[in-house]
Formats: C-alpha cells, sequence, structure tokens
C-alpha cells in the first residue's frame, strides 16, 4: 500500500469545496459537513492516509483576525482555507464553473460562454497555486479535484519549477468528460486540456470518460496517444486511468447499529407497513434528472391503479447552488410537480410522494436507505453516483432493488446487480419501478450479492490507495510508461 504505511510521502489534497463549510452564525464561525459526492469520497480516505486538504472555505471572510480564527478550527481537520472575495468567488463557482463547464460536461446545450466569469476561474486558480506553492516540498504528491480547478496542475508545475521543486501532480475529474463535439462548444477549451495536461496522472471515473478525453487531446491538441493509457504532449508524457471512486461501507454498517438508529428504523418500518417504499436522495440538480424522476413516477402512478396506497415515494432534494438561477427555476419546477402528483393521486388514506427540500442528517439517510424496497437514481447524466454505493451498503437484510439510470458513470459497473432504464422514456422509467418492486426474494439476493462484492471491494480508501500508490510511481520515474 501507498502512503498509509512505510514509507511516508507529503500528500496534499486540493478541491474547490473543503470538507467542511463555514458559516457566520450570531457573530460567531461555526461549521458542519458540506454535501456531495466528492467530500464523501476524499473524507472516506481519511482512515487509512493522512494528507493536508486545500480548499475554499464556503464563506467571504476579511478581517485578519476572523482568518486566523477560521484557520485554527479547520486546522484541527487538517483543512487550510484559501480565503477569496465573495465576488470572485461568485464568479468563479456559480459564473464559470457551475453555468458554463458544468452543463458542458453533462451535455447539456444552451449555454452561453462569458468572458467575467472566465477571467475570475483563472484568478482563482492562480490564487489556489499560490498557496499550494508555499507548502509543497521536493517531492510531495499534489492530488487536485475536479472541474473548478482544470488549470491548476499547468499553474503549479510553473511556479514549482520556478521556486526548484519538484512534484508529483495527479488530477481526478469527478465528472463525466464530454464526447468531442460537447467540449468544442466551449471557446477556452484548449486552455482547459492544456491546464490538465501538466499533470503526471489524470483519474476519471469511467473507460468512457477516459477515451473522450484522450480523443479531445488528439484532435485538438495534436498529442500522441497512439499507446493506451498515454498521452504524449509538449515532450511531456501524461497517464490516465480509471480509478473506482467509492464510500466507506463500515460507516454505514455501524451507523445502522447505533441504537438511536434501530430505533428509527423501527419507527419507520411501522409507518409504512404494508406499503412499499422507493427512496430517492440527490442534490437538487438538472443531471440527477429528477423532473424526469416525478414524471416517471406520475406514469407509474397512472399505469398502476391497483398499487394505489401501497407505494410511496421518499425524494430528498438536497440544496444545492442556491445561487444560481437555473438551480432556483428547477426547485420551483419541482414544487410545482410535486404538488401536482399529489393532487392526482392522493386519496384520504394518504399521498404517494414525499417530497423533502432540505439535507437530511447522516443517522436519518442510513434508516431511511435500510427501509426502502427500492432506491431510484435517474441521473441524465452523472459522474458517479455514490447514493448508488450507499443503499447497497444499508440493504445487508432487506435485499432492496437499485433502479439506476443507464447514464450515472455508477452504471457501467452496477448494471448487471440493478435495473437499468434510459431517463427520458416515462414508459421504461415505470416499468423499471415496476419490475423491482414485484421481484422474487431469489433475484433481489443474487442482484443485492453482486453489487455488496462491488461495493465492500471499490471503497474510497483503495481509490486513494490505488490513486496515490500509481501517483507516486510517476513520481519517482516519470518517463515510465504508463
Ligand atoms: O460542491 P457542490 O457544488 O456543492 O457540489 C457537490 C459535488 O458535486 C459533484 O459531485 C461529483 O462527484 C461525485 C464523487 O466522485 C460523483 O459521484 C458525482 O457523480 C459527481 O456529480 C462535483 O463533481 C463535486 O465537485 C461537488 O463537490
Ligand atoms: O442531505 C444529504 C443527503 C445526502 N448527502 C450525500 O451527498 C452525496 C451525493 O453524492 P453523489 O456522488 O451521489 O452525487 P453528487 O451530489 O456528488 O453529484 C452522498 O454521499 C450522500 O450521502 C449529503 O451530503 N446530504
Amino acid at each position: 500500500m501507498g502512503l498509509s504505511s512505510g514509507e511516508k510521502q507529503n500528500l496534499i489534497i486540493v478541491s474547490n469545496r473543503l470538507p467542511l463549510s463555514v458559516k457566520r452564525v450570531n457573530g460567531s464561525f461555526q461549521s458542519s459537513i458540506s454535501s456531495g459526492g466528492l467530500v464523501t469520497s476524499l473524507a472516506g480516505l481519511t482512515k487509512s492516509t493522512q494528507f493536508q486538504w486545500f480548499g475554499w472555505p464556503g464563506i467571504e471572510v476579511r478581517d485578519p483576525g476572523d482568518r486566523d480564527e477560521v484557520s485554527e478550527s479547520l486546522a484541527a481537520h487538517n483543512a487550510i482555507p484559501i480565503f477569496l472575495d465573495s465576488t470572485l468567488a461568485h464568479e468563479h463557482y456559480n459564473g464559470f464553473s457551475n453555468r458554463i463547464l458544468w452543463p458542458i460536461l453533462h451535455y447539456q446545450s444552451g449555454v452561453t460562454f462569458d468572458d467575467t466569469p472566465w477571467q475570475a476561474y483563472k484568478r482563482v486558480n492562480e490564487l489556489f497555486a499560490d498557496a499550494i506553492v508555499e507548502t509543497a516540498e521536493n517531492g510531495t504528491l499534489i492530488w487536485v479535484h475536479d472541474y473548478h480547478l482544470m488549470l491548476l496542475p499547468e499553474l503549479l508545475r510553473d511556479r514549482l519549477k520556478s521556486r526548484g521543486k519538484s512534484c508529483a501532480i495527479g488530477f481526478s475529474l469527478h465528472t463525466p468528460f464530454p464526447a468531442g463535439d460537447f467540449w468544442r462548444n466551449l471557446p477556452v477549451r484548449k486552455h482547459l486540456i492544456e491546464g490538465l495536461l501538466s499533470s503526471d496522472l489524470i483519474g476519471f471515473h469511467t473507460d468512457e470518460y477516459k477515451q473522450n478525453f484522450i480523443d479531445t487531446c488528439a484532435s485538438l491538441l495534436d498529442a500522441r496517444t497512439e499507446i493506451p493509457n498515454q498521452i504524449q504532449y509538449k515532450n511531456r508524457l501524461v497517464c490516465t486511468n480509471k480509478f473506482i471512486v467509492g464510500i466507506d461501507p463500515q460507516k454505514f454498517t455501524d451507523t445502522l447499529e447505533l441504537p438511536k438508529v434501530q430505533d428509527r428504523i423501527r419507527t419507520l418500518k411501522e409507518r409504512y407497513k404494508g406499503v412499499k417504499v422507493i427512496v430517492g436522495v440527490d442534490r437538487l440538480d438538472h443531471i440527477k434528472g429528477l423532473t424526469q424522476k416525478l414524471s416517471g413516477f406520475d406514469a407509474f402512478l397512472d399505469d398502476h391503479p391497483e398499487l394505489q396506497n401501497k407505494v410511496v415515494l421518499i425524494q430528498v432534494a438536497v440544496p444545492s447552488r442556491e445561487d444560481v438561477k437555473e438551480y432556483q427555476d428547477l426547485e420551483r419546477d419541482l414544487c410545482t410537480m410535486a404538488g401536482k402528483i399529489n393532487g392526482k393521486h392522493a386519496t384520504p388514506e394518504g399521498t404517494p410522494l414525499l417530497y423533502m427540500h432540505r439535507s437530511v442528517h447522516f443517522s436519518e439517510l442510513t434508516a431511511l436507505y435500510s427501509i426502502a424496497d427500492v432506491c431510484l437514481l435517474t441521473s441524465t447524466r452523472d459522474g458517479m453516483n455514490l447514493v448508488a454505493f450507499e443503499y447497497v451498503a444499508c440493504q445487508r437484510e432487506r435485499h432492496g432493488v437499485l433502479v439506476l439510470s443507464e447514464f450515472a458513470g455508477a452504471s457501467s459497473f452496477m448494471s448487471k446487480g440493478s435495473i437499468s432504464f434510459h431517463p427520458a422514456n416515462k414508459t421504461e422509467m415505470s416499468e423499471a419501478i415496476f419490475k423491482a418492486l414485484t421481484l422474487d426474494a431469489s433475484e433481489r439476493k443474487s442482484k443485492y450479492e453482486y453489487l455488496r462484492d462491488f461495493v465492500n471491494h471499490n471503497t474510497s480508501a483503495k481509490w486513494g490507495q490505488d490513486f496515490t500508490e500509481k501517483l507516486s510511481e510517476r513520481c519517482k520515474r516519470p518517463d515510465k510508461p504508463c
């Protein structure tokens, strides 16, 4: 194993979002765990590997005394804040990363490029590079995460060189990388790819994303890509590969055993006696296919009047990127749809849809996963989707069924153990839900066992070890073929 045992090598992790988001409450600073899969995957790594984590604390802090206070409280978690003023942070995160880059990475059309957010994106990447280069020592491994920081490898490489430091730089993309034509929609496409190609190792969630990226390098930059997993560009050799991100399944198993969670499970089971529960947990984001999910569920209720009052969908929509207009519009549409579905299908006995627009506590989440007969995930595109893994980790007793969109990265590994469907096809979704609810016990067991083995094998700790081990190898022998 790489970094946790024996040989010690410094590791720096960099992501836009830190594992803790800081808020000012009544004049003092409070931090809470950040939402989303990137934090879940990297948090799972903390058990096995030590690292310093650089990122934006999620709040503007101007006063130097306040900055010290925030830095000290985060230091207890090995997190180092990179402070940004609020306009810059807004233009970088909402303006370029989430309104321009995110939709293109997820095959959404109608994106309008704007130079102001692009300049902010460049500036934030520079500020990250300036901060990290101070801490990095010769031989430190620097592992950069996600689309907010695509220029960082090149900026870091230049700064490290001018200070006579040599470090291996790895990059992991947590989103899909789209096929060539979509990437061409972005006027600054070359800058971003060149930024990434200063990495020594680039990781993707699936072979498809990796191949799309390699093909783009060949067509856009004339990079040499004849040897699998290898990109030769401007006298540098860049390795790429698929690294399967995962969760820490033990954390779920342990939580499920807590007496308060067991109590909660008993209460929920009693509440839903005689009713099949379908669960959905998604950040409120277009890519999660939430409008498609509600339409598909509506179609399912239309198709199966005999199941009236016998099925409920509990949908947790975790608030996300609420300063972006498109996300606000989506929230409004979902509220309206949820109201219409319940208006149409509710009876005096109850409503078929429980739509919750908020975060849920981890213990409540595990209880919910555990009592659900089906987990329905309808992403139109999704880098991986760790909710699929988490549901499986909580299904040791029930052997519930995963109904998973073919467009979630997770589907390329989990389709054999789940029921897959096209999220834009309401009829397919309705049939998939029905099939999941009526699958016999032996089929459920064999699907569950397949998924359990996959989730238990591909943990976040393994992901981190595999990546850092490979990066460490690249650091020692940069010219070795990938
Ligand atoms: O940081 P936010 O803007 O609040 O968004 C949360 C995260 O969303 C995205 O997560 C992705 O990473 C997951 C783990 O690899 C993957 O399973 C999922 O499919 C992706 O959507 C985003 O890529 C992260 O940077 C965000 O932190
Ligand atoms: O209230 C909640 C409910 C769920 N999650 C977590 O958010 C992550 C979602 O990760 P996923 O990879 O499915 O998608 P992403 O949101 O990163 O696109 C999972 O670990 C969930 O447990 C969360 O942070 N807050």
